[in-house]
């Protein structure tokens, strides 16, 4: 059955590109069409800039970069990107959309595991990640790596892009319906509210040797982002282990791959996104959470008991993160249509199944 409302799957996004409604300056990769979301491409130029800007009202990113603009980089053979510097990327898709529909951007999973802070921007744009119903016009993606610096080249997929007629969101009463049915998030008792299920924190360190997560080092090689398993783990990272406090105190410098201490589960018909928590006070939060694909952790797919990997971030404090604190929710939409592919059935799926594991740009010694 076809619904009015909700996230296009990935038939509708080729269909896109048919009808001339999404266009890219090359070919599309063979992966690059996701079941809930398009993977976006860096174009062959990137921007330094001095600092990160909001088109806003009036205004093209290509008048403001113009302006703001220090340095041009060549970006066919690739070129690295330093941390703590801004950068501003054409990106090879752009987008002709129907007046009914809108889209929204969200860093990869395996951009936020590498803590490279992203944002796409539009002509006009008002919001970042935003791209308002019928917009028609290039994209740009703003670049920062925090921890890491990076290598990246003309095709790097650092960022992806939903698609999106009307309002598809599921409400508190629609998702502890499907929770009974579905199992989404295996808690003793789900806790709902705003429309998003929470998922909490594991520090009690189920994996090997108590093992509950890592902090990135500093001043370490750079990271290719097109290159997978081709770092030893222990040149970028510092493993923690849990020594029987189940608890972590966060240094606001540093930052940190964690993991839920539930499996988390997408049913088909459904794509979820994870939506930071915001304590009061603001102490922490998860600093990248992201899209999670239909398929992801379903049982069918190949992912039953898959845990979302979060990356969290401590704010101006220390702050002392406990076992089984909540850190985020999931809101889950509807999908306008069931994709053909699901998360973890096809060659490209890094993270089905997954326990606590950093991106797939390192290996185990
Ligand atoms: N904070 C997050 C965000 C996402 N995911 C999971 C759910 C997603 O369905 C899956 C893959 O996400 P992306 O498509 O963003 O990631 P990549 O493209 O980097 O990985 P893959 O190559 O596996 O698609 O990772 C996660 O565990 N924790």
């Amino acid at each position: 059955m076809t619904r009015q409302t909700g996230i296009l799957a990935d038939g509708a996004i080729r269909a896109l590109f048919a009808a001339g409604r999404l266009k890219s300056e090359a070919a599309l990769d063979i992966d690059q069409v996701q079941p809930a979301s398009l993977d976006l491409r860096l174009g062959s130029k990137a921007y330094r800039v001095r600092a990160s800007f909001m088109p806003g009202p009036g205004h093209l990113v290509a008048d403001k970069l113009a302006r703001l603009k220090l340095h041009e980089i060549d970006l066919a053979d690739g070129a690295v990107l330093e941390t703590g510097c801004v950068y501003i990327v054409p990106l090879m898709e752009s987008l002709d959309l129907p007046a009914e529909m809108s889209a929204s951007a969200n860093p990869k999973s395996s951009t936020g595991r590498l803590d490279i802070f992203t944002r796409v921007m539009t002509d006009r744009a008002q919001e970042f990640d935003k791209i308002p119903a019928g917009y028609n016009g290039p994209l740009y993606l703003e670049i920062s790596p925090r921890t890491f610096p990076i290598v990246v080249r003309r095709g790097s997929r650092l960022s992806q892009i939903r698609f999106r007629i009307g309002h598809a969101l599921l409400n508190d009463a629609d998702l502890l319906s499907l929770h009974d049915d579905e199992t989404l998030v295996a808690s003793e008792a789900p806790n709902v509210s705003n429309g998003g299920i929470a998922v909490s924190i594991d520090l009690e360190g189920t994996g090997p040797d108590g093992l509950i997560g890592y902090r990135g080092k500093h001043h370490t090689a750079v990271i290719d982002v097109d290159v997978k398993a081709a770092h030893d783990v222990l040149d970028f990272w510092e493993p923690l282990y849990s020594r029987g406090r189940a608890e972590l105190i966060l240094d606001p410098d540093e930052f940190y791959i964690l993991v839920s201490r539930e499996a988390v589960h997408v049913p088909p018909l459904y794509a979820a996104e994870m939506t930071p928590y915001d304590t009061l006070v603001g102490e922490f939060r998860v600093h990248y959470a992201g899209f999670f694909d239909p398929g992801f952790g379903h049982a069918d797919a190949g992912g039953a008991g898959a845990k979302a990997v979060l990356e969290v971030r401590s704010h101006e404090v220390p702050f002392i993160l406990e076992h089984a604190q909540i850190v985020g929710r999931l809101v889950y939409e509807h999908m306008l249509d069931r994709p053909q592919g699901l998360y973890g059935t096809g060659l490209g799926s890094n993270y089905q199944a997954q326990g606590l594991k950093l991106s797939k740009h390192f290996r185990l010694p």
